[in-house]
Parts: structure tokens; sequence; C-alpha cells
């Protein structure tokens, strides 16, 4: 199978055409960390999450992940601190997986994969109104990145993977609430890269700023294998495909330069 270890993961094709020209692209996500590159930002604070499980609202398959999606009409689940000048509001988190366990996440360090990679999106509340307006402003976003890499069960990922045989298909969608998104996040939150970048799916906008957690968070291999039951397709299309490497390629720094919180 394409899992073999000789098989070349250049191989492996997106699910969506790359397009040919890019808003700005020169600020294109995600990227490749080099981590002797990044430069130690002391003035990087503590990044301060505040999430109320009472706010998860639902969870659906939108034909190229699974989104978990939170109600951000109030600031009731926010993201403050670290490079961030404002107050974000989280609307809704989701992954990016492969087909096996070499490959799936968006970001990589020093070239490595990791086999999936979990995005919190938030949008700028103090300077917009609606995720919206925010997703095509600089300053717009930020998506706090955390890669996942298989080991013993994670506890509070299972109400989650409980439910997705219920949006098996795209456009399925099913309530899902008092869901605490920190329970994803690894233990040490002090310790991340930071740079701006883009959101990687269309609109593909260059609205984010990007914080990728050093830490990772460890989920077992057949939670894992729940993410690659979905499906890509419609209930009603005959030709069905799996949910399985939903992941862009990492795209040019052009001079980007990556900070770190630590040294
Ligand atoms: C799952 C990957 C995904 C979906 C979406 C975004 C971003 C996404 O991944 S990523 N990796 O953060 O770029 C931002 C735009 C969002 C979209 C989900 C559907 C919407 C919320 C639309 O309803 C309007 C704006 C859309
Ligand atoms: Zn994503």
């Amino acid at each position: 199978t394409a899992c073999s270890s000789k098989f070349v993961l250049s191989q492996v094709h997106p699910m969506w055409q790359e397009p040919l020209a890019i808003p700005g692209g020169d600020r294109q996500s995600p990227i490749d960390i080099v981590e002797r590159k990044s430069v130690f930002d002391s003035k990087l604070k503590p990044l301060v999450t505040n999430y109320d499980p009472k706010t998860c609202q639902q969870i659906w398959n939108n034909g190229y992940s699974f989104l978990v999606e939170y109600d951000d009409t109030t600031d009731k689940s926010t993201l403050k601190g670290g490079p961030l000048q404002d107050q974000f509001r989280l609307c809704q988190f989701h992954f990016h997986w492969g087909e096996c366990n070499s490959w799936g996440s968006e970001h990589t360090v020093d070239r490595r994969l990791f086999p999936a990679e979990l995005h919190l999106v938030h949008w700028n509340a103090d300077k917009y109104n609606l995720f919206e307006e925010a997703v095509v402003e600089d300053n717009g976003l930020a998506v706090i990145g955390v890669f996942l890499k298989i080991g013993k069960r994670h506890e509070g990922l299972q109400k989650l993977v409980d439910a997705l045989p219920v949006i098996r298909h795209k456009d399925s969608v099913v309530e899902f609430t008092k869901f605490d998104p920190a329970c994803l996040l690894p233990p040490n939150i002090d310790d991340y890269w930071t740079y701006h970048g883009s959101l990687t799916t269309p609109p593909l906008t260059e609205a984010v700023t990007w914080i990728v957690m050093k830490q990772h968070i460890e989920v077992s291999h057949d939670q894992l294998a729940v993410f690659r039951s979905l499906l890509f397709t419609a209930a009603e299309e005959e030709v069905q495909k799996s949910m399985v490497n939903n992941f862009r390629g990492t795209q040019p720094l052009r001079g980007r330069t990556v900070r770190s919180s630590f040294t």
C-alpha cells in the first residue's frame, strides 16, 4: 500500500488542486520550521487561553476535515497573549491527517512529519465583528497548531472520536456540546514557534498569526484510525473516498522569520 516505507510522500496528492494564483503568495502556510533558524524573542508572552465548554455547539464534516464549532458571538472562549496584541475568539477546531502514521501533519519541524495536526482557529474580536470579516485581514486570525503522535489513548479525545461515525459523509452535522478544547493542548503551552502565514485551505488568505506548539499530544492508533473512517464524499455519491491526506504541502518561507518563545 501507499504506506509501505519505500513509498515516497511526494506522490501523495492533497485532495484539492493548488490554485495557480494565490492572493499575495509570499506568506503561505504551512511551512517547514527549521529549529536552528528560529529566533528566540524574549518579548513573547505566555499564551492565555480561556475556553468555555458550554460554547461548544456542533461537529460537521465539511468535505475537507471535520470541524468542531463554537459559539463565537460573545467573548466566552478566547485566546490572548503570546505574540497577539488583541483578544481572539475561538470559532472552530479541526485536524489534518494521513492515510498512515508516516505523514499527515501540515507543518514540519526540520522536515519531520507527524501523523496528524490539530488546528484551533480564532479570529480578532477586538478589531472585527465576524469571522468572515477577519478572514481577509492581516491581523484577523490566530491558529494554534498542535502535533499529534501515536501513543497512549487520549481520554479527552474519545468523546469526539465516538461522534465521528455519525458524520461519516460530507455535509453531515451533529450536535456536540460541553467539549473543552483545552484538553487537547499539551501540558506546556509556553514553548511555541510563531510566524505570519495563511489559511492552508481555500480561501488561503494571508490572515493568520500561526502559533505552533513545540510539545505534541499523544493519541492511540485506534483513535486516529476512526479519523480515517470519515469520507470526503457525500452520502449520495456512488464512489466513496476516504478522508485521508487532507493536508497541504509546505510552502516557501519567502524571507519570513520564525520566532520561538523558548531558547
Ligand atoms: C477544515 C479546514 C478549514 C476550514 C475553514 C477554514 C480554515 C480551515 O483550515 S485551516 N488549516 O485553518 O486553514 C477557514 C475558512 C472557513 C473554513 C470552514 C468553513 C467556513 C467557516 C465557512 O462557513 C466560512 C469560512 C470557512
Ligand atoms: Zn487546518
